[in-house]
């Protein structure tokens, strides 16, 4: 049975393209319709007329002619790309005929490079619809598609935004994208995690300070606002910012300007501030711990990174996209996954969202020594006795990771420095492993 849509541009490939073709294509915004002559029982999909054929000649040729043929007689103009394996020289007669029809003809080992250089060659109606324009994000889920289009929307406004989502969602992803379609691309983004600035430092780091301000200021230092003059400021964990860098935040809000500590003198700053959060910042502002003058100031555009869990028709996609560039850069023997590590994907929760699944595609890539990835190279395997040892033994550590540090916060009365002096780490290693477990310190309170 031949699955589709009967609206938008999209590519009909006729043969049985392989998982990196066929995922290739989707990323790069094709819509892909198989049309596998094994399967399809003389059923064609149900393409628009915008669409292009990919005749794939290499396996089941007279198959795939056969239903070439029958698209043309349904699509008299459809275009279509020969795909022979072989040069055309080599091919029989009969053969050369029908590809002299042909737009063009790729031939030769498969290079999805090329395929996709040549559909974008095909004139027509191929500047894609609104609704058809690629993913920004990596993914082809409803939720994916109406995220990039948000983004395109406010990419251009030059209004505050907050970003929503739980850790590992692309929170920061959004926002490099969201700088990267604005005017201000080619000025700076600095992305500047609240969490991690040590308490006493954060006015300092965020809008700098003359020399001799505090003790221990011995020159001059420029915040992070001003040298991304002309940019955009993306402050990630805002729900962290004290209270006093958090009335300093507003008035750049309000005003454009910032003072740098130790001087009265106010200093003009054209930055576009985005905001991100994966705590709920509402009940913040009703335990008084932000500003809702500050809160209503940043939520004016707001965006939703929702978790993987909620998008999981993505999972397979991510999971080649991460595993594909790792091999571009290490050429690992992996090339993509079997069934049952499809299935184990797509059967996990992903409580570190896409961040997780790279981490995982990434170990997995090494320690495979198949070009599939099986579910346990992900540490995903539940069934199989060894893998379920070692998951367990993981669990167990996970949780006992987890407890470690909620009995540290609690003794520590949440102060993160001296949280990190006991445990002997660093503050950024206790923020890492507060995100890491999902730990929300106003919750723990
Ligand atoms: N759609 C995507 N396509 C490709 N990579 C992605 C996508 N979304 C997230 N990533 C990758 O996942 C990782 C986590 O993303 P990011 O840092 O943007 O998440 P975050 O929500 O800001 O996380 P945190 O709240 O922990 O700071 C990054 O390496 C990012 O490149």
């Amino acid at each position: 049975m031949l699955r589709g849509e009967s609206t938008g541009r999209c590519v009909v490939w006729i043969g049985r393209p392989s998982v990196e073709e066929h995922f290739g294509l989707i990323r790069a915004g094709w819509r892909t319709l198989v049309a596998d002559p094994a399967r399809c029982d003389g059923d064609l999909p149900e393409c628009g007329d915008s669409a292009i054929a990919v005749a794939d000649l290499r396996a089941n040729q007279q198959d795939a002619l056969r239903i070439l043929s029958s698209l043309r007689q349904v699509h008299p103009g459809i275009p279509w790309i020969g795909l022979t394996g072989t040069p055309p020289a080599m091919a029989h007669a009969t053969l050369r005929q029908v590809l002299a029809g042909a737009f063009e003809v790729i031939d030769g080992p498969s290079s999805l490079g090329a395929l996709r250089q040549a559909l974008a060659r095909i004139p027509g109606d191929a500047e894609l619809t609104h609704d058809d324009e690629p993913s920004l994000l990596t993914g082809s889920s409803a939720a994916i598609r109406a995220l990039s289009q948000n983004i395109r929307k406010f990419a251009p406004v030059e209004l505050p935004l907050l970003i929503t989502g739980e850790t590992g969602t692309g929170k920061e992803m959004a926002a490099r994208t969201l700088h990267e379609l604005s005017h201000r691309r080619g000025k700076p983004f600095a992305a500047i995690n609240c969490g991690a600035l040590p308490a006493n430092l954060v006015q300092s780091e965020l809008f700098g300070h003359e020399r001799g301000a505090f003790t221990g200021a011995t020159a001059r230092r420029i915040g992070h606002f001003e040298s991304a003059d002309g940019g955009t400021v993306f402050l990630d964990e805002i729900g962290d910012l004290p209270l006093d860098a958090q009335t300093n935040l507003l008035r750049v809000l309000q005003e454009g300007t910032i003072e740098r500590i130790g001087s009265c003198q106010s200093i003009k700053v054209d930055v576009r501030v985005l905001a991100a959060t994966h705590v709920d910042l509402e009940k913040a502002v009703a335990q008084g711990r932000f500003r809702e003058d500050l809160f209503y100031r940043l939520n004016v555009l707001r965006l939703r990174m929702p978790p993987l869990r909620e998008r999981t028709g993505d999972i397979e996609l991510l999971a080649q996209h991460f595993l594909d560039a790792f091999r571009e850069s290490y050429g690992t023997r992996a090339r993509t996954f079997s069934a049952a590590a499809r299935r184990a994907m797509n059967a996990f929760p992903w409580p570190g969202n896409v961040r997780e699944l790279m981490n995982r595609v990434q170990r997995a890539a090494v320690i495979a020594d198949d070009a599939l990835i099986s579910p346990s190279d992900l540490e995903l395997d539940v069934d199989a006795s060894p893998a379920m040892e070692r998951n367990s033994l993981g669990s167990a550590r996970t949780s006992a990771e987890r407890e470690a540090i909620v009995d540290c916060l609690r003794a520590s009365s949440f102060n993160i420095s001296e949280c990190a002096r006991r445990l002997r780490v660093s503050r950024v290693t206790v923020y890492r492993l507060c995100k890491k477990h999902q730990l929300a310190l106003d919750q723990l309170r």
